[in-house]
């Protein structure tokens, strides 16, 4: 499944009278990704979830796509191997592109643990508007807390090429956010997207 090579020819782009610039103002506000990636159990989810409930009150308009949940729907046909995961995050990417388009705070959370893949989805964004956190989250307490029961499926050779375990993790080198571990302890989650909510005030998207 190779989806870099253009199977269509022929095609125009049209642009719209309304347009990104418009919408901002409308929302007042300005189209972002957050792009939370992170060891299975880190608490993407859970972060995304609270920033997503942390901007909603705030009257900013923000939604989740989460890796979990678009694998029941747009990504159900991929499994786990690099070159699946490549093309999960492709289109989960181009995706939240259009949803920044539309203007909202989009809030990507994916296990995404492929340098390469998580460039690319940077590639499609102006410089400043993908804004990539880390949870870096040891693979200690992810693996303790296993709401799954997935780590210990993977530790017993029931599931192959699982993150952390049997497939890598890449962690990144330049990210916007990183949010660690104090003492082996992880900070509540209203401080993570506290966190978050301060960078978005500080760059201006969440103003027009
Ligand atoms: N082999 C393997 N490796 C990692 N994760 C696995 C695997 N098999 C199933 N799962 C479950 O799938 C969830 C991760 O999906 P993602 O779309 O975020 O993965 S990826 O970005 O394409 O790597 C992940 O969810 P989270 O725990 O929320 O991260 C797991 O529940
Ligand atoms: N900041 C946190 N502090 C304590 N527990 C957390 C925190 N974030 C997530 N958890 C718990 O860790 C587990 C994994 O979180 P989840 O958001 O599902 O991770 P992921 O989406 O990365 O797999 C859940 O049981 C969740 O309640």
């Amino acid at each position: 499944m190779s989806s870099t090579v253009p199977k269509s020819s022929n095609i125009f782009w049209h642009d719209c009278p309304v347009g990104k610039t418009d919408r901002q103002k409308l929302l007042k506000q300005k189209g972002c990704v957050v792009w939370i990636t992170g060891l299975s159990g880190s608490g993407k989810s859970t972060l995304a979830c609270t920033l997503g409930r942390e901007l909603h009150t705030r009257g900013k308009l923000a939604y989740v796509l989460d890796g979990d949940n678009l694998r029941h729907g747009l990504n159900k046909d991929l499994g786990f191997k690099a070159e699946d995961r490549a093309e999960n995050i492709r289109r989960v990417g181009e995706v939240a592109k259009l949803f920044a388009d539309a203007g909202l705070v989009c809030i990507a959370s994916l296990i995404s643990p492929y340098r390469r893949d998580r460039e690319s989805c940077r590639a499609l964004l102006s410089d400043s508007s993908f804004i990539e956190v880390f949870l870096n989250m040891s693979l200690e307490l992810c693996e303790a807390r296993d709401p799954k029961g997935l780590y210990k499926l993977a530790r017993a050779g029931k599931i192959k090429g699982f993150t952390g375990i049997d497939d890598p993790y890449e962690a990144p080198l330049n990210c916007e956010i990183e949010i660690k571990e104090v003492d082996g302890v992880c900070p509540p989650p209203a401080e993570m997207a506290g966190q978050v909510v301060t960078y978005l005030e500080e760059k201006g998207f969440l103003h027009e």
